[in-house]
């Protein structure tokens, strides 16, 4: 090869290497141990070129333990920018303040004591007196003590030797107990076949975050792109690490290997270590501010730590980070006192000032972002309009210039900010007029534009054939446009709805869109470098998604702002006129309903009047008809003198006495009852004492028969009686008892105040089926006629 192209090669590879080298930012961390898979995603983010697609070329400062308790101040002081911090990190923070944690990789600690079984240290109630290993940096950790603590042991309780990092220690019986990680030691004593116990602080409660990855307030503040960037690598290099095992270890193996650990070793280390950076979440790296706070009560309640730490400061919350100020810049805003901003007063809803002169809309939630990092005020300077607003800037009556587009004019006096809102510009025009495609096609045609806005020189330089026509503010010129003065208007998207929700519903319409979107920032004074800086923080600070909230929350809120009273009082007015229209009709009916109501009660009391007299009439004709019937019955079937049945009842009533016993094949009989020589009563007390005592005779009588048996007087001093449901036998015993009652029973006449003796006679019989009334009667008589042929007062069956 020739010498010059050999000279070339040499000058092109040294030079390309110093160029990417000098591209890249150097950045320094230091791991809490020696290597091993504990910081595999370190080397990973290095090996796969993570750190260096990021902007970053990491150097991994080898670890010794000598070191050890220097990594904090060496952070801090800026010697290291990035360290791996175990569980007290928020110890030092209490005393080191410029500490920052980017994140926690295990979401609990994979400290624990071990002993073996042949020690027969198998809880902590033989722990006091026992010989204890660990190191100053174990020792210190809050888990450790708090599970002692918990477990009434005091560190004074043991005999604490240095650690000797030999596990030999523990299985030689030169050392009780042992600290250690979960992750590394159990392996060794597992291969050495020794049985162990397991003192881990996670079982007693208290996991605690390891493995923070921090760094300093001052590192942040100087470079919060390289903050990010190496978190966002490093996390990524895990998620590998942990994703890709074997391939990490064979990594490890060949390059990260000081301690000589085994490819075994390295993948218990591995699984162990995983278990531990996805335990309770799916995704890598989590912080919880409150179980930070938790550990650092638990230093607090052990009389550690009587600090107090700043948590918002502590953790870097990348998407809604706390800015960090560098001494330069705290120095300058000390001196500077306050921040002033013009704004536009008059774009709404990105922002305006309102009837009382306060700053109102999108643009105002991000200053309180803003002011929420500054230590002095950002105070909004007053103006009647946005032309003032860009000559107060010019004239430095205001420090920065708020929404503003990046002009090559306005670089002669602001420099600006990145962009944090961009928005899309259209064109406004009558509601009837077709939509414009082309922007081309508006040539000739009158345009108005807000005067002062960098817009205007974008469309001169791309459509120059349009008239830009200045308006003052965004709702002078759709009015122009609604009158016909102007053909359209040009402006942002929000801002032009605002006022056609607004004022011009039906009236104007968006009728086409600009290709080249708005991006807006704020311009600061461009003498003022370290204000630039400052500016740039608080701007490269807002996250997307903090920006999409503002806009969302605004979005919602900017037609709360300017109520549509006139639409109000409208609706109300037809409101009002609707329900009083509907209190009339109500009104009317109710009238109506009342009068209705009075005439039918008046009716339905008529005719209830009328109905109560009908039924007392009705009522009381069916009394009198009963009482005619009662009366005829009495008439037809009773006998006027001693008012029983007579012998009509008795042949009527007497086929239903013979029905029921043929039906139910029940016997059924009959007496026939005739008073002895009644003729002679007649004759010697005379005929109305004979009356009376015919009368006796019934009452008797009557009162000696069931309900069911028919008494009746057959005529004369005769009588027959049915009984129904009574045999020969049993009519024959009944016919006994009566003449017994009247023979017993004799009569006291009151007019001859004597007794009258009387008897009867008594003929019985039984009812045959099929038998007459007539032929009953015959048996019966027959009876009787033996009775009295036996000489009377007895009683004959037959
Ligand atoms: N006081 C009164 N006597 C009546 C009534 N009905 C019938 N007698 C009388 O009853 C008597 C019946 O007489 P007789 O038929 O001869 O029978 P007896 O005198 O009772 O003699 P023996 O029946 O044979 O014991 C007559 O004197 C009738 O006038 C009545 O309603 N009132």
């Amino acid at each position: 090869m020739p010498r010059n192209i050999k000279i070339f090669i040499f000058f092109f590879i040294l030079f390309s290497h110093f160029s990417t080298a000098e591209e890249l930012k150097q950045i320094t961390l230091k791991t809490s141990w020696f290597q091993q898979f504990q910081f595999a995603g370190y080397y990973i983010a290095k090996e796969k070129g993570f750190y260096q697609q990021a902007g970053l070329n990491v150097t991994i400062e080898p670890f010794t333990i000598k070191s050890q308790s220097q990594t904090v101040q060496q952070v801090v002081s800026g010697q290291i920018d990035f360290a791996v911090g175990k569980e007290d990190l928020i110890l030092d923070k209490s005393k080191h303040k410029q500490i920052v944690v980017l994140y926690a990789l295990f979401q609990s600690s994979p400290l624990t004591l071990l002993t073996t079984k042949s020690s027969n240290i198998d809880t902590f109630a033989d722990f006091p007196g026992k010989r204890i290993m660990t190191s100053a940096a174990d020792a210190k950790q809050v888990s450790i003590k708090a599970m002692l603590n918990a477990n009434h042991i005091r560190l004074s309780d043991l005999k604490q030797t240095p650690h000797s990092h030999n596990i030999e220690d523990l299985i030689n019986g030169k050392t009780d107990i042992i600290s250690a990680y979960i992750s590394k030691s159990p392996y060794q004593l597992q291969k050495r076949g020794v049985d162990f116990n397991t003192f881990s602080p996670q079982y007693d409660g208290f996991d605690l975050y390891s493995d923070y990855l921090y760094t300093s307030e001052h590192f942040i503040a100087k470079d919060v792109k390289s903050t990010k960037s190496f978190k966002k690598a490093s996390l990524k290099g895990w998620e590998y690490a942990f994703a890709h095992i074997d391939e990490t270890v064979e990594i490890l193996l060949e390059k990260y290997n000081e301690q000589n650990l085994t490819k075994e070793e390295l993948i218990f280390e591995a699984v162990a270590l995983k278990k531990l950076a996805y335990l309770n979440t799916p995704k890598i790296g989590v912080i919880n501010k409150t179980k930070i706070q938790k550990s650092f009560d638990l230093y607090r309640v052990l009389g550690i730590n009587e600090g107090t730490i700043d948590y918002e400061k502590f953790i870097y919350d990348t998407e809604n980070p706390h800015i960090f100020f560098t001494a330069a810049e705290q120095k300058y805003l000390k001196n500077k006192q306050k921040i002033t901003i013009c704004i536009d007063p008059n774009w709404l809803p990105y922002e305006g000032l309102d009837s009382n002169g306060q700053h109102i809309g999108t643009n105002k939630a991000f200053f309180d972002i803003f002011r929420k990092q500054l230590p002095i005020p950002l105070e909004v300077i007053p103006t009647e309009n946005w032309l003032e607003s860009i000559e107060f800037a010019k004239q430095r009556k205001c420090d920065l210039l708020s929404l503003a587009a990046a002009t090559e004019e306005r670089k002669s006096y602001l420099s600006f900010t990145p962009p944090y809102l961009v928005f899309p510009r259209v064109l406004v025009t009558k509601y009837h007029l077709p939509f414009v495609n082309n922007f081309s096609l508006l040539a000739n045609k009158r345009i108005g534009m807000v005067k002062g806005y960098a817009q205007q020189s974008l469309v001169r330089e791309n459509y120059p054939n349009i008239i830009v026509v200045d308006v003052d503010n965004v709702k002078n010129g759709l009015k122009r446009v609604a009158s016909g003065e102007l053909y359209g208007f040009i402006d942002g998207l929000e801002a032009v709805s605002y006022f056609l929700k607004e004022d011009f519903l039906g009236q104007l319409k968006v009728s086409g869109k600009f290709d080249q979107k708005r991006e807006l920032s704020i311009g600061v004074r461009n003498d003022d470098p370290t204000l630039q800086t400052i500016m740039n923080k608080l701007v490269n600070s807002l996250s997307q998604e903090t920006i999409a909230s503002v806009m969302d929350t605004s979005n919602s809120i900017k037609y709360i702002e300017k109520f549509n009273y006139h639409l109000l009082w409208w609706s109300l007015f037809i409101v009002i006129v609707i329900i009083a229209c509907f209190l009339y009709r109500q009104n009317i009916l109710n009238k109506l309903n009342k009068r209705l109501s009075t005439q039918i009660e008046e009716k339905t009391k008529a005719l209830q009047e009328l109905n109560e007299s009908l039924e007392s009439k009705i009522k009381e004709r069916t009394k009198k008809i009963e009482h005619s019937k009662d009366l005829l019955r009495d008439v037809a079937y009773k006998d006027n003198l001693t008012n029983t049945f007579n012998r009509h009842y008795l042949i009527e009533q007497s086929q239903l006495f013979f029905k029921t016993a043929d039906e139910l094949n029940e016997p059924l009989s009959m007496l026939l009852i005739d008073i002895d020589y009644f003729k002679k009563v007649n004759d010697d007390f005379g005929h109305i004492t004979g009356d009376k005592i015919l009368k006796y005779f019934v009452k008797i009588i009557q009162e000696a028969l069931r309900v069911d048996d028919l008494f009746a007087r057959y005529g004369g001093e005769e009588f027959v009686i049915l009984l129904p449901k009574a045999g020969l036998e049993e009519s024959t015993i009944v016919a006994e008892k009566l003449r017994k009652k009247i023979e017993q029973q004799p009569y006291l006449s009151p007019r001859l105040n004597c007794y009258i003796n009387v008897t009867i006679s008594i003929g019985v019989s039984e009812y045959e089926q099929s038998d007459s009334l007539e032929k009953l009667i015959e048996k019966t008589d027959i009876a009787l006629y033996q009775a009295k042929d036996n000489g009377r007062n007895q009683v004959q069956s037959i």
